[in-house]
């Protein structure tokens, strides 16, 4: 098969290859029905029942296939969308003629949150980022790295001098290992829950960027019109995720007390039964369902059930 040629007339769609947004994104795409089969080894997959191919690329190069506009669509962390901004200003401050690139922001994911933070050790001499001035720091986020010190830099000593007086390095993984190792004073790398922070006897002192996986589109995608499809697919996943729906039988003369607690998205559903009971249905936020479930048996609720929603519009 010409696989070029096969692309011809696709929408292009970069998801992450391997790493923390992988599992997510798949499940998402089930979620939206985007139908495809990976051959083995090939990074390019073409979809089934759309005209779309997906490409797998590391999630770190995603905003630039779509900044560039080489492919539609991305799923990414936000993180690597401001870091590839930052390189891309740094590349024009220095070279005014160097190629535009950004990538617009369709939504929010909900899946893949992380702080992109400052870290020192532990029992060490370092408690805010003006104290690393000058010092080294290890990172996979250089551009961001670099802009964040030549902010403090210009703070500490006036106007921003031409050159970074704080040495980056730059790291491809387990960044956490450069201080132990002498490596590095400090790092600036991701953290969700901390484990591998304090694993490796590190703290944090300060916050680059809060990131979430995002999708993004480039600035003149190829078909406008299944760009939007894809976005409400993928917004009915995730507000599908988001929320469960509860069944309850309460008597009529506590539908008031009843539907204040479970107002549903717009409005519950209820339905009339025989003496004098209704049955009431609503979506529900996930994480408030307990509490909820709690409240509606205080009010005399009765066969409370909760059932998972695979998909909503
Ligand atoms: N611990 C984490 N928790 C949540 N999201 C994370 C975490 N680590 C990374 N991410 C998100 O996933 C994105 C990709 O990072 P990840 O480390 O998975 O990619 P990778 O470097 O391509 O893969 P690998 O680390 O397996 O080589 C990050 O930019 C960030 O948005
Ligand atoms: O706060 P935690 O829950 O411990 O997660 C944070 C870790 O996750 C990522 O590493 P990853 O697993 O991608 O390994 P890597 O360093 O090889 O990229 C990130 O770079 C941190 O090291
Ligand atoms: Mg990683």
């Amino acid at each position: 098969m010409d696989l070029v040629n096969s692309l011809e007339g696709r929408l292009l769609f970069a998801v992450p290859k391997k790493g923390r947004l992988n599992a997510a994104t798949l499940n998402l795409l089930e979620g939206a029905d985007i139908q495809f089969r990976r051959e083995n080894r090939l990074d390019i997959a073409l979809v089934k029942n759309l005209p779309i191919a997906l490409i797998f690329l590391p999630a770190a190069d995603i905003p630039t296939f779509v900044g560039q506009g080489r492919v539609d669509l991305g799923i990414t962390g936000w993180d690597q969308v401001k870091e590839h901004d930052a390189a891309v200003k740094a590349a024009a401050s220095e070279d005014p003629s160097s190629p535009v690139s950004g990538s617009e922001m369709v939504m929010d994911l909900e899946f893949g949150a992380c702080k992109l933070q400052v870290q020192v050790p532990e029992k060490g001499q370092y408690a805010t980022g003006t104290d690393l001035i000058g010092r080294t720091i290890g990172t996979s986020f250089v551009s961001l790295t670099e802009e964040y010190f030549a902010q403090l830099e210009a703070q500490a000593g006036g106007a921003a001098p031409q050159k970074l007086r704080t040495k980056i390095i730059e790291l491809s993984g387990s960044v956490e290992a450069a201080c132990a190792l002498g490596v590095a004073d400090g790092i600036v790398d991701l953290v969700e829950s901390g484990e591998t922070m304090r694993a490796a006897g590190l703290k944090a002192i300060d916050t680059v960027v809060e990131s979430v996986a995002v999708l993004i589109k480039s600035r003149s995608p190829s078909n406008t019109d299944l760009v939007d499809l894809i976005a409400a697919r993928i917004r009915g996943v995730i507000t599908a995720q988001r929320y469960v729906l509860c069944q309850y039988n309460i008597e009529r003369s506590s539908i008031a007390a009843a539907t204040q607690i479970t107002p549903g998205k717009r409005a519950p559903t209820v339905t009339s039964l025989d003496d004098g009971w209704v049955a009431v249905s609503s979506m529900v936020e996930k994480k408030k369902i307990a509490l909820v479930m709690d409240d509606l048996k205080r009010v005399g609720a009765q066969d409370i059930l909760v059932l998972d929603i695979h998909n909503t519009r």
